[in-house]
């Protein structure tokens, strides 16, 4: 075990994900095991007295790995020698509400946060986007941080990716883990495409297993795209604890490596593969080696997914024009 504590600096800590999230961070499940961990909660200073008192739980929870935990209002402080970034901090939709709707609520934090980023965190800072909407508040960030490697700020769709997962595994009665190359492409939106054509049960093409084109277009991607929705209008909140299970894996996955014969689903700087433009941070097929995430290449995409794929990458790029008339990048 190293000696020297990873800094972990979390956004929005005293909100519902930063509560669900933060524990698992201090019992070893973000790095690994032999990991020790420093957290670093930013929170506006309405809510720093909430996040100083998950700091005195965090504290009750005597974990060996947890080496500290600070609390700050100030995001160039809360950066400052920064290793990983969780930024969740950013306004939930509520009912009615489509994530785009966030755009310029959001946008005006990620902006001051990127450039706290470029100005003090540590050299191998690895920065995961959680607030929505998530791709675009990413993109606000790494626009704003120019001298941070592109490819270290990334947005999350592991939750949309384990939703996929977890809806096949119900649809055929299999566990989980007999599923993999389930891929999310495109915006942590309802315009998001899970596809299941290249996907595998127990080493077998998904899409044939299930033998049902009209359930996967009509019942399974809609279920997957608007969980988020569904989950608000049952629970009558966000989902939370499932959303900081997922950042967990992502991070997770990006510092240890992705298993072989598998791959996952992370939005990260598009390079143009799969004609994604160049720059937009889309959510893709994705392996993590030597704690980088590279696109998984050669997929043959056929003319149902090219669609699919082409409507949630033009929202992106419409995204991108209305943060750009906004200043924010
Ligand atoms: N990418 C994904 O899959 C998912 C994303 N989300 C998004 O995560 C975000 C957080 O969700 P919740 O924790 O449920 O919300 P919440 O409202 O419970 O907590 C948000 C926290 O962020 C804080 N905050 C606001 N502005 C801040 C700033 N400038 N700096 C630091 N902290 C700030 C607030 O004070 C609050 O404590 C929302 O944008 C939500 O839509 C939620 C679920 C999944
Ligand atoms: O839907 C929301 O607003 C929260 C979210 O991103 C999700 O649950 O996927």
């Amino acid at each position: 075990m190293s000696d020297t504590p990873v800094n972990v600096t979390v956004t929005g800590a005293a909100g519902q994900i930063g509560y669900a999230l933060l524990f698992r961070i201090a019992s070893g499940q973000l790095l690994g095991a032999d990991t020790k961990v420093k957290l670093r909660l930013l929170e506006i200073p309405q809510a720093v007295r909430a996040a100083e008192g998950t700091a005195l739980e965090l504290q009750d929870g005597a974990f060996p790995l947890l080496a500290g935990v600070d609390v700050f209002d100030d995001p160039k402080a809360a950066f400052s020698g920064a290793n990983v970034a969780l930024l969740v901090g950013a306004r939930p939709r509520t009912k009615g509400m489509e994530r785009g709707d966030l755009l310029e609520a959001n946008g005006g934090i990620f902006k001051p946060q990127g450039e706290a980023i470029n100005s003090g965190a540590a050299d191998d800072i690895r920065v995961l986007v959680v607030g929505n909407p998530a791709n675009t508040n990413a993109l606000i960030a790494q626009r704003n941080a120019p001298d941070v490697p592109a490819e270290r700020f990334t947005a999350m769709t592991r939750l949309d990716h384990n939703r996929a997962v977890a809806q096949l595994s119900a649809k055929l009665g299999v566990p989980v883990s007999e599923i993999s190359k389930v891929t999310i492409w495109g915006n942590h939106s309802a315009t998001q495409y899970p596809d299941l054509i290249h996907a595998e049960v127990a080493g077998k093409n998904a899409a044939e297993t299930v033998g049902d084109q009209q359930w996967i277009a009509d019942e399974f991607i809609p279920r997957v795209a608007k969980r988020g929705a569904e989950i608000i209008e049952v629970r009558g909140a966000s989902s939370a604890a499932s959303a900081a299970s997922a950042a967990i894996d992502h991070v997770y996955d990006w510092v240890n490596g992705t298993p072989e014969g598998d791959w996952t689903s992370a939005a990260i700087v598009s390079d143009g593969s799969y004609g994604v433009p160049a720059g937009l941070i889309s959510s893709f097929p994705v392996v993590s080696r030597n704690g980088r995430w590279e696109i998984v290449q050669g997929l043959e995409i056929d003319d149902f997914s090219r669609s699919r794929i082409d409507a949630s990458v033009a929202e992106l790029a419409e995204e991108r024009t209305a943060v750009e008339r906004l200043g924010l990048i």
